[in-house]
């Protein structure tokens, strides 16, 4: 591999330099050049063997030229080098076929480790030049080099069918992340289903992930299509894989190891045309060990992990991360809101347990409820600790999903009220209007058995029953509808 020529295309001496000297210490010839006619000029008289191109050049963008490039030297691996460090170029890289992408400032160790994997795999460079650019308006924000890595190995697997694994605390925006890759892969137009294995109770597992036929079991009225079926063609989401039980893990193991799966009750097999994606808060090794994850399902799911960091890790994202949820929520019809650089500093201070979920959500608090349009350290200070709700988390839902939702609507129904307040009795209208849609749907997951309700809700049947007369709920519609 020694003696490899590399060229090295960047607008900035000091990295020509610098980099140039880097590659020749790694004992390659090296080349080097300042802008597309340099580069083109160069390429006459000194065919490369891996081209390190930056994107914006004086008279040229490199990522554009990707393509031309390699239908001339087919065999030619492009290093992409950018400070515009979003996800999109990322994507775009892998999309124009450059075999790798480093965000900018990379280190010069990552550089040379690259050319020499590009070396390695001369030939092996092909990559689909797709016809369109990335969408724009990719979810994921944020250009901290931790977001960096992880916008490297979105761009990696999108175009393929490997499973994801994605790790990271509660909140970190796992989701978000099995969405982006859906969405700018080749099954975007397909569904993407996704399933929290944490909110479903156990024994309906099986029949949640591959549906059950008319009778297969008591309440099975009528044939329903379970999530694999669902997302047919699309990705399938394994949210909390952690929290799976053991033995729907074992047949989840093995519709994935046979490709195909069979619903409850019935006797056909269906073929699985399905992208995985799984996720986790937990520690998966940990739980092998405890025996209650089995290793082999690991292994299965663990093909390309993409880590998150936690928002602690990326505090350089909060302003930017910060102000992206206040703009939503201008857009969502909440009051329009701006943060002063003491709110940027107080939010960088605090420590964000609950992560990007926590943030979001005291953006759109503060949107929905602070009389100032700009919000300063002060106000800040006095929702993080006289808030309370935001800093334990969620308490309810395994993924705080639920907890989101109650404060997004508790929000949308004050800032209903512009600078008036709602009306007094707040405490009592709100929780009747909780504890209605509580009872129905605790009922219908008990398929109707009251005193199973009670159990899932931790009062007597006695408390059920009086509360379900005072709601105006009727049992019997509640079973039909379950
Ligand atoms: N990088 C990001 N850019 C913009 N929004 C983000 C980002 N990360 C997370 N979010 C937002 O934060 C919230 C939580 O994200 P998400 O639900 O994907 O997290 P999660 O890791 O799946 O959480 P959990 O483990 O609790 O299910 C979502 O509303 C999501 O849109």
């Amino acid at each position: 591999m020694s003696g490899a020529r590399i060229l090295v295309v960047d607008d900035d001496a000091a990295i020509r330099t610098v980099v140039r000297e880097a590659l020749r210490r790694a004992g390659y010839q090296v080349e080097v050049a300042a802008s597309v006619a340099e580069q083109r000029a160069v390429m006459r008289r000194f065919v490369p063997q891996v081209l390190v191109t930056d994107v914006v050049l004086p008279d040229g963008n490199g990522l554009d030229l990707v393509p031309e490039m390699l239908r001339a030297h087919p065999d030619m691996p492009v290093i992409v080098l950018s400070a515009q460090n979003t996800l999109a170029t990322a994507v775009r890289a892998t999309e124009q076929g450059a075999f790798d992408y480093l965000p900018k400032p990379f280190d010069l160790g990552e550089l040379t480790r690259a050319v020499a994997d590009a070396l390695a795999a001369t030939g092996g460079t092909a990559g689909a030049v797709p016809d369109g650019p990335a969408g724009d308006g990719l979810p994921l924000i944020g250009r901290s080099p931790a977001m960096q890595e992880v916008y490297r190995t979105i761009a990696r697997v999108v175009a393929n069918d490997l499973t994801v694994l994605v790790l990271g605390e509660s909140g970190t925006g796992k989701e978000l992340v099995a969405r982006a890759i859906h969405d700018l892969g080749p099954r975007a137009k397909r569904p993407f289903v996704a399933i929290n294995m944490a909110a479903i109770p156990r024994e309906l597992i099986e029949s949640e992930l591959f549906g059950h036929e008319r009778g297969a079991f008591t309440g099975a009225a009528a044939r329903t299509a379970g999530r694999f079926e669902q997302a047919q063609g699309g990705t399938l989401f394994l949210d909390e894989i952690g929290d799976m039980p053991f033995e729907a893990q074992t047949r989840l193991l093995r519709v994935l190891q046979e490709g195909e799966f069979t619903p409850v009750g019935s006797a056909r097999s269906i073929r699985a045309d399905v992208r995985i994606i799984a996720a986790t808060h937990k520690d998966l090794p940990r739980l092998i060990a405890d025996h209650a994850f089995r290793e082999d399902l690991y292994y299965r799911l663990n093909v390309v992990p993409v880590r998150l960091p936690s928002l602690r890790q990326r505090i350089e994202d909060i302003a930017e991360l910060a102000r992206h949820f206040l703009d939503r929520a201008a857009a969502e019809g909440l009051p329009r809101k701006l943060l002063d650089g003491g709110a940027i500093e107080r939010l960088a201070a605090h420590g964000w347990p609950g992560n990007v979920r926590e943030l979001e959500n005291l953006m759109r608090r503060l949107a929905a409820l602070s009389r100032e349009e700009v919000i300063t350290a002060g106000v800040i200070e006095q929702q993080l600790h006289g808030g309370g709700v935001i800093e334990g988390g969620p308490a309810l839902a395994p993924s705080g999903g639920l907890a989101d939702a109650i404060e997004l609507h508790l929000a949308r129904y004050f800032a209903a009220f512009g600078r008036d307040l709602p009306p007094d009795g707040l405490y009592d209208r709100i929780l009747a209007e909780v504890e209605r849609p509580l009872l129905k749907l605790t009922l219908a997951a008990a398929r109707g058995n009251q005193l199973k309700a009670a159990r899932l809700l931790g009062i007597n049947r006695n408390t059920l029953r009086k509360k379900l007369t005072e709601r105006g709920i009727d049992p019997g519609d509640v079973r039909r509808m379950g």
